[in-house]
């Protein structure tokens, strides 16, 4: 664990509309007057213009940036936006999210998450993960002051982007057996309430398969509240260690390996196949759980040939060596990730 204070947003809204009372909400929290929307090219008419609705209907005042990648730059533009007055919106997916999180942290200002999908479990989390030449892992900025979840709008969006938020909640199953292991083995401190709270938002996914469905408002909101418990288990840990062990590190592998990389949840998820695997426990159940709610099994399906496969399993281990899971410190060989590919049905 890497910082004892817990973090938590102050109000959080999962509810159909609930973008048409932003102003109101903001108001509410005192927020001010002076808002950024950070959003994306393709969530701008989806989930920036109604804000934008709102803020005018109520006088308040806003700018707005459109961003394409969570880097370094992007939080340079956005920063240059900020005053200390501002109160920034992150209108979008996670790239977007996790832009206006860090701008808005190193500009020491409030920051309220609006997700238009529900794609991963950064969205409520002080997490946010960056990408530079070196490292795509997250660090800590800080909670969101307000969750406002439109889920008529999540309900609308690919359910691609829901499944891919379904497979990095299940990544929390060998996500707890890495971190275990770790606490067995390097004597790593382990939060029984974080482990319990990550296994239970990854259990409200596996229980609720048969409930989660396109364009369903209640589906959208089963997937947002079990990645709202999901944030709550890395902001009590401090890390994401709740949430992202070897199936992570692999997915991370595969972002530096490839030159257009599948859905962050999604290549987590045939990670978290490939691991349970290694865990020794049941990676049929994973491989089926994935396939309920439509979330990619094989590397054919994202698109990824067998041999980028080996490499990020080969490479995984070295991302982020103080991690340690079932990689192990020296990681596998390229022979054993054949056939751990192989073996698990991913190639
Ligand atoms: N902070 C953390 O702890 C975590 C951060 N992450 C990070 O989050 C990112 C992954 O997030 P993810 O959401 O998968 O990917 P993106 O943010 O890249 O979003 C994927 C695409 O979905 C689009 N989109 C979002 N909402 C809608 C909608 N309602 N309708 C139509 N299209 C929509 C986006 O549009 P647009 O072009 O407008 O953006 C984008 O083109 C990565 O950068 C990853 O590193 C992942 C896990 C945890
Ligand atoms: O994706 C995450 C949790 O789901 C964040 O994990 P990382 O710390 O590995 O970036
Ligand atoms: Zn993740």
């Amino acid at each position: 664990m890497t910082n004892r204070k817990i973090q938590m947003p102050r109000e959080v809204y999962i509810d159909p509309g609930i973008v048409h009372d932003t102003a109101e909400i903001c108001n509410s929290l005192h927020l001010g007057n002076d808002f950024l929307i950070v959003t994306g090219s393709h969530t701008y008419d989806i989930g920036a213009r109604p804000v934008i609705e709102s803020l005018e209907k109520n006088n308040l005042s806003y700018d707005v940036i459109k961003v394409d990648v969570a880097s370094e730059e992007s939080i340079s533009e956005v920063e240059e936006l900020i005053t200390p007055e501002t109160t920034v919106l992150g209108v979008g997916g996670g790239k977007v999210i996790d832009v206006a999180k860090l701008s808005s942290f190193n500009q020491g200002v409030y920051f309220v998450s609006m997700p238009t999908t529900a794609s991963h479990d950064g969205i409520v989390s002080p997490l946010a993960s960056i990408k530079n030449p070196n490292t795509s892992i997250s660090a800590t900025a800080h909670s969101p002051i307000a969750v406002i979840a439109d889920s008529e709008i999540i309900a609308q969006s690919p359910f691609r982007l829901l499944a891919a938020g379904c497979a990095d909640l299940i990544a929390n199953f060998t996500a707890i057996k890495d971190w275990e292991l770790a606490h067995r083995l390097k004597n790593e401190a382990f939060s029984e309430s974080a482990a319990a709270l990550s296994i239970m938002s990854a259990h409200l996914i596996t229980d609720n398969i048969a409930n989660i469905k396109p364009n369903l408002e209640p589906s959208a909101r089963i997937v947002m509240k079990s990645l709202f418990s999901g944030g709550m288990a890395i902001s009590i840990a401090g890390s994401s260690r709740p949430a992202s062990g070897s199936e992570h590190l692999f997915s991370h592998a595969l972002d530096k390996i490839l030159d257009k990389p599948a859905l962050h949840g999604e290549q987590c998820g045939i990670g978290t196949i490939m691991m349970m695997y290694l865990h020794g426990g049941d990676w049929r159940v994973i491989k089926n759980a994935l396939e309920s709610v439509q979330a990619p099994t094989t590397a054919v399906e994202v698109g990824i040939s067998d041999e980028e496969i080996i490499d990020a399993l080969v490479m995984a281990n070295k991302i982020r060596p103080e991690r340690y899971t079932i990689l192990g410190d020296n990681g596998v060989s390229r022979e054993a990730a054949y056939e751990l590919a192989y073996k698990t049905e991913v190639i």
